[in-house]
């Protein structure tokens, strides 16, 4: 049981890195406050809810991912390496496509409620 409490305090310990080093990932953040604010305010579904938590996971768990392999790529690579840019950039474009879903699902979802309170 200690062991499994360990591994929660390992990913927390995890968390806290990306949240201290990563000015992306407390964007990212930050913008799903405001989203869960409006979403409060609009009084979205149920279904609503669970489309913008399922693409707000998707953008912080591709930015923790790309946060680790930037780690391990600067370990196995600290010279300059033409690999090692493939990679750092292919795992930034992870964190792109999911970023603009994630703003796509968020407009779709939000816009016409925001509009129909408005008016
Ligand atoms: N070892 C390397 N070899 C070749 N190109 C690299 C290397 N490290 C970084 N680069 C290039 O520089 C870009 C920025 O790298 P960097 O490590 O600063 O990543 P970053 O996305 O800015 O990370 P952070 O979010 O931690 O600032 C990479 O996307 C890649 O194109």
């Amino acid at each position: 049981m200690s062991r499994f409490i360990k591994s929660f305090g390992y990913a927390f310990s995890g968390l806290g890195h990306a949240i201290k080093t990563q000015l992306n990932f407390r964007v990212h953040l930050l913008a799903l406050a405001l989203v869960t604010a409006s979403g409060y305010w609009i009084k979205l579904t149920i279904t609503e809810w669970l489309w913008i938590i399922g693409a707000a996971g998707m953008v912080l768990v591709t930015e923790l991912l790309n946060t680790a392999i930037e780690v391990l790529t600067d370990l196995v690579s600290p010279e300059l390496h033409p690999k090692a840019k493939i990679i750092k950039d292919v795992s930034a474009a992870a964190v792109l496509v999911a970023a603009l879903t994630a703003v796509a699902i968020g407009l779709i979802i939000l816009i016409p409620k925001l509009l129909c309170h408005a008016a």
